[in-house]
């Protein structure tokens, strides 16, 4: 099977600011996505909407801003959404299955496997996986919100050929072209710097949620992936095709040289760190620069309760957080070592590794929590 193509289309393309689905539009993107289906290429459709076409029947004048009628506006939006795109593929012989995940999903690795796994059987029948976030089950500290961070994910997790996000703005500019009149599009994008993301604005419609910011959140968990991403406009019949092809109305964006195997992906997207230690200076530097393992000596805190295995996140003396790894030690025994040599450790535990986090298992994170594009890791 060739690999698959991912597909993010976002709520400003498929409804308008009053709410309510576009059947024309979606009838549309169905045909664009068919073409590339004929190809022979596999294709999921990470697709928003769900609020924006069920707010209006619910009586709110416009996109509902608690969680609560979001979530209420989703149950009702997301079925007609999927009714749209049941009746709009069958048109075109195409089958398609419905799968919602939350943050949490990504989370355990079991949890993802089997998503993985349905996901792998539903494009080896022929059929188009039409995935959302499960707004009425996700709680605001674990909302994907926009679907751009979603579609980034389920890319990695397919190991996707590429990844498309299909919006109302024709690609990345260096500034909101909404409002910034001299804003110029850039063409192709080789490293995301925080240069770039003072670029990205909010969203500009009443029905979008990311905005260019949360796009260049996803471009760079594909780049890391090591999949290539489109970011643009599809207006015409065949803009899918020329999209995937390299001609699209949009921005390009390479993968980075240095993409992260599987491993290092989930530890810096999905994993839930289960305690935090502070590192002095000496440490910081030897695992964000050096590329060398977290040894008891360079450990100066420890908060949390975590088990040999879980994973903590690792913060410098000024609180900043670095990075996060698979630790070796439970909370307790890393408390009674703390700032120890390893001769003092091994005189006062019994420890299966003494590294309390091994290079392997470690990721270097930025500021933001975010993947560091020079990471060493
Ligand atoms: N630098 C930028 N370049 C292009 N668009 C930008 C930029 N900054 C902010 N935007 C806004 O991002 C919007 C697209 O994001 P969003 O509204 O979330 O759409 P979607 O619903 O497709 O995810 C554009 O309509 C535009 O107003
Ligand atoms: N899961 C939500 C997505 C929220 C949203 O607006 O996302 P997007 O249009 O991609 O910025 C929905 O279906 O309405």
């Amino acid at each position: 099977m060739q690999q698959a193509i991912v597909i993010k289309i976002g709520s400003s393309s498929l409804t308008s600011s009053e709410g309510g689905l576009n059947r024309e539009r979606i009838e549309f993107f169905a045909s664009e996505l068919a073409s590339l289906h004929l190809r022979g290429c596999p294709v999921l459709l990470v697709t928003s909407g769900a609020v924006a076409a069920g707010f209006r029947e619910l009586g709110y004048p416009s996109r509902p801003k608690q969680l609560h009628e979001k979530q209420a506006s989703a149950s009702v939006g997301q079925a007609l959404l999927m009714q749209a795109y049941h009746e709009a593929f069958a048109r075109h012989g195409i089958g398609v299955g419905q799968i919602l995940l939350t943050r949490s999903d990504f989370v355990s690795r079991k949890r993802i496997h089997n998503a993985q796994m349905t996901l792998e059987e539903l494009l080896r029948r022929g059929m188009v996986p039409i995935i959302n976030e499960n707004d009425t089950v996700s709680v605001d500290e674990l909302k994907f919100g926009d679907n751009d961070t979603l579609s980034a994910l389920v890319a990695n997790l397919v190991r996707a050929q590429r990844l498309v996000i299909i919006t109302d703005v024709d690609g990345l500019y260096t500034g909101d072209p909404r409002n910034d009149a001299n804003a110029r599009r850039i063409d192709r994008v080789t490293e995301i710097d925080e240069d770039l993301y003072q670029l990205a604005g909010g969203s500009g419609s009443a029905v979008g949620t990311g905005g260019m910011r949360s796009k260049l959140e996803a471009a760079r968990i594909s780049m890391r992936g090591g999949i290539p991403l489109f970011i643009g406009r599809v207006v015409e019949p065949g803009d899918t095709l020329l999209a995937v092809d390299g001609t699209g109305k949009g921005t390009y964006f390479d993968t980075t040289a240095n993409s992260l195997p599987m491993k290092k992906q989930w530890l810096g997207f999905h994993s839930q760190p289960q305690g935090t230690v502070t590192v002095d200076e000496g440490a910081e530097k030897a695992l964000v620069a050096g590329g060398r393992s977290l040894l008891p000596a360079g450990v100066r805190e420890v908060t949390g309760e975590f088990h040999p295995g879980d994973v903590i996140e690792v913060v410098n003396v000024s609180h900043r957080t670095i990075g996060r790894g698979v630790v070796n030690y439970a909370s307790w025994q890393l408390q009674a070592v703390a700032g120890l040599s390893t001769d003092e450790v091994q005189k006062r535990i019994e420890v299966q590794r003494m590294e309390v986090i091994h290079r392997d298992e470690w990721i270097t994170l930025s500021t933001a929590g975010k993947v560091k594009d020079t990471a060493t890791s």
